[in-house]
């Protein structure tokens, strides 16, 4: 049998996550048209692989891209515009304002740019987005070379995007068809929450996503406010409402779900829901702390999101990861609560099933996408390393991570976008800056 690698990329440690937790010393990755083609230890795949370019890893530990399940990107140009508020006042009276005054093609065009590169440098390769002018953010994440999931946006006020409910469905999924086939860029249908979306419109959603066989990607529970205002208004909890509506279902990703009784938890895992769970924005606006342990205890499949930039501030997940690990074990008082290995597959593959990409992304696996990122792992202050993974999770940072790959193309080489000048990112945010500024 012939095989053929054009790219082998060979690491100190790779750390597949998947088939189980193993760490591989001395691997390397083949790479041919975008894809993974074999995972092996070094010295063979030279000599299996003997015409294939080497990009060598002395020190790095190799892992797949990071799956950034909840994001509104072009929130970026909105960062530290307005902190310090819990949601419903920071929503209405700071952002929802400045949506309306501001958010534009062209605006969603310029922070998709910014908070993708972002991502990018962190080691994120994939988001599931949620904003408006979906077909601008994903001309944008095609652009810098990033995969992404897009959200068919749909809320129930008007917009500068749109003014009803129909026009947001008919202009998302008008998106949807002109980017179809698009081997980085997918639609989910992203209703905005709960307290913003009709029954009626709800009911055309769970149509349209049995029909297209789409994801639903939707803000749940994020807060007791939002819940007892549910109670108050439909006489019901929203989770429960969701469930006569047919929402709850495999294909949701219910984001945030901080506010669960123990039946929603038991719910969410008969339906095989998964959470998208977002530790920095639900502890930066109070919004109380998500039940991971019980999530996953009853089975609950749960990714990691950074939600926006301006309700976090930073798209980066690495920190997602400690303090999702963390967050866990102090309110559990189990200190082996979300062990590392743990965490690391939520950013990765548990993301990727949740996204209905497990057969694609989320893992180091022959026969998916080369989304990859390469952590260095010889500086100062991730010595001693006695566990690759331990460090990645409770240790390392955005910061030490050197090359990303998506789909086999080299999008981050030495800390440097390749697509994309620095210059003409920061250039862009200069912009933004004197437009919100005033
Ligand atoms: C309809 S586009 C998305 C919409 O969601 C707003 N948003 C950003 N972060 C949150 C959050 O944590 N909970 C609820 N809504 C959020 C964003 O500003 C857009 O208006
Ligand atoms: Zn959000």
């Amino acid at each position: 049998m012939s095989e053929t690698a054009e790219l082998l990329i060979s690491a100190r440690w790779v750390i597949p996550v998947e088939p189980g937790d193993p760490v591989l010393e001395h691997h390397s990755v083949a790479v041919q048209n975008g894809r993974i083609v074999a995972v092996l230890p070094r010295d063979e795949a030279r000599l299996r692989f003997a015409g294939a370019k080497e990009h060598t890893l002395e020190q790095h530990a190799l892992i797949p891209g990071l799956v950034n399940l909840h994001t509104h990107a072009a929130m970026s140009l909105m960062r530290g515009l307005a902190d310090d508020l819990p949601l419903m006042q920071w929503l209405e009276q700071a952002i929802w304002p400045a949506e309306g005054k501001h958010v534009s093609a062209p605006f969603v065009r310029d922070g998709t740019l910014l908070a993708a590169a972002e991502m990018l440098r962190g080691g994120i390769t994939t988001c599931n987005d949620m904003y408006f002018y979906p077909d601008a953010a994903a001309a944008a994440f095609d652009q810098i070379g990033m995969r992404a999931v897009v959200g068919v946006t749909t809320i129930e006020f008007p917009t500068p995007y749109a003014s009803s409910a129909d026009e947001y469905l008919r202009k998302g999924l008008a998106a949807r068809d002109q980017w179809r086939g698009h081997p980085r860029i997918g639609f989910a249908l992203a209703p905005h929450a709960p307290y913003t979306v009709t029954d009626d419109t709800f009911s055309r959603i769970v149509n349209l996503a049995n029909e297209l066989d789409l994801p639903i990607h939707l803000h749940v529970h994020e807060t007791a406010h939002e819940v007892s205002e549910g109670v108050h208004q439909h006489g019901m909890r929203p989770l429960a409402r969701l469930e006569k509506l047919g929402i709850v279902g495999a294909n949701l990703i219910g984001v945030h779900a901080v506010h669960l009784a123990d039946e929603e938890i038991a719910m969410l895992a008969h339906y095989g829901a998964s959470v998208a769970h977002c530790p920095s924005s639900n502890m930066k606006l109070a919004s109380g702390i998500a039940p991971i342990t019980a999530l996953t205890a009853r089975g609950v499949r749960v990714g990691l999101g950074t939600d926006g930039a301006a309700s976090n501030n930073r798209l980066d997940l690495f920190t997602e990861m400690r303090e999702a690990a963390l967050l866990a074990k102090v309110s559990s008082g189990d200190a082996s609560a979300l062990p590392a290995a743990r965490v690391l597959r939520m950013a990765t593959m548990d993301g990727a099933t949740a996204l209905g990409m497990a057969d694609s992304i989320g893992s180091i696996s022959p026969g998916k996408y080369a989304d990859l990122c390469a952590v260095d792992l010889s500086t100062i202050e991730t010595q001693p390393c006695f566990n690759p993974v331990s460090h990645l999770v409770y240790c390392a940072g955005r910061e030490h991570v050197t090359d990303v790959w998506v789909g086999g193309e080299a999008v981050l080489k030495h800390k440097q976008l390749l697509q994309k000048p620095n210059s003409e990112l920061l250039a862009i945010a200069r912009v933004w800056q004197n437009k919100l500024g005033n």
